[in-house]
């Protein structure tokens, strides 16, 4: 999905510097309003500074940003005021009940209609009565996803928001994702786990090492990934037939049984297996794991070691 003309977030040369420490470097993106936009990146790649840079919980060492239009370092909480905030470590008072936190955060935001948010409680089961410092990790999750949604906030940022959530819960999760966007809102969510990104976002921004080095929709990159074909012939084949042809790498090459990674057109390389008297072949669904694996591991594709 091609962003807005004025996007709801817009991110430019982005970065944040910890003294000497690295942030975040150079991050571009946008988010356009109405979409489920992904933060993916291994722990410490940055995705949490870039958060905060929005919230304007931290200052830029340069670069700009806008949400909404605003400017988060001068206008900070009038954007907080229009978000729905999941940080990755929920800090909560423990002495306080998640009934408590809810009659702070309704009070807080001047909600007064509150069934929506009784809704999301009892769609997250989530355990109002005891304090919060009682309650499993899970748990606490749960509570901090009904403080974010129970506003029905224009833009939810959501900072790795499924952890300790058990599978059933993972779905409810989901549909309501699917329901903030069906309702116009916008959602930026960051995670370190591919499966849970690539089943909830339109489109996503890898992030390694404080650089953004992919930003695609998850439809273009799939079709972009790898696929493994295997082919098994009655006796030995000589590897190098297949290794020449374009986009395609030998994984493997056992007797006769060769595994490859295949991100070409498929036509050549049925050619020469069928030249080579290949007697059965299977072929994977492309799945993103080994492409979003070469970006993690900072390799070309065509060079990416055996994953399975
Ligand atoms: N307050 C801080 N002081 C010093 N360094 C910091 C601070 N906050 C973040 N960093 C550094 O910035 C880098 C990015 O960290 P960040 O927390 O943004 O990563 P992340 O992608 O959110 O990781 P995770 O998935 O583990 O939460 C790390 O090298 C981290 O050590």
């Amino acid at each position: 999905m091609a962003a807005a003309a004025t996007p709801l977030v817009g991110v430019d040369r982005l970065t944040r510097r910890f003294g000497a420490r690295r942030g975040i470097e150079d991050v571009s993106f946008e988010i356009a309003a109405g979409e489920v936009f992904g933060f993916l990146g291994p722990n410490g790649a940055g995705k949490s500074t870039t958060i905060r840079l929005l919230l304007g919980l931290y200052r830029p060492t340069s670069g700009e940003m806008r949400v909404f239009g605003m400017d988060p370092l001068r206008e900070g909480t009038r954007i907080r005021a229009r978000v729905g905030y999941l940080p990755g470590e929920l800090a909560l008072y423990p002495r306080l009940t998640g009934a408590q936190y809810l009659d702070r955060f309704a009070r807080m935001r001047g909600l007064t209609d509150r069934s929506y948010a009784d809704r999301l409680v009892s769609r997250f089961r989530a355990e109002l009565d005891r304090p919060v410092r009682t309650l499993s990790k899970g748990n606490r999750q749960k509570l901090g996803l009904v403080l974010a949604f129970m506003h029905r906030p224009e833009l939810l940022i959501l900072d790795e928001p499924t952890g300790g959530l058990d599978p059933l819960l993972q779905d409810e999760f989901a549909r309501l994702i699917r329901e903030t966007v069906e309702d116009g809102r916008t959602v930026l969510l960051s995670s370190h786990e591919l499966d849970e990104v690539q089943r909830l976002v339109d489109r996503l921004a890898i992030i390694k090492e404080g650089r953004i080095v992919v930003t695609d929709t998850v439809e273009s990159l799939r079709r972009s990934a790898p696929r493994t074909v295997e082919f098994r012939f009655d006796g030995p084949v000589e590897p190098a037939r297949f290794a020449g042809l374009d986009g395609v790498r030998v994984r493997e090459c056992i007797d006769g049984q060769v595994r490859l990674s295949v991100t070409g057109a498929v036509a050549p390389l049925l050619a020469v297996a069928a030249d080579l008297g290949a007697v059965d072949v299977t072929a994977r669904r492309a799945d993103l794991d080994e492409l979003f694996l070469s970006y993690y591991r900072d390799v070309p594709t065509a060079e990416v070691s055996d994953v399975d």
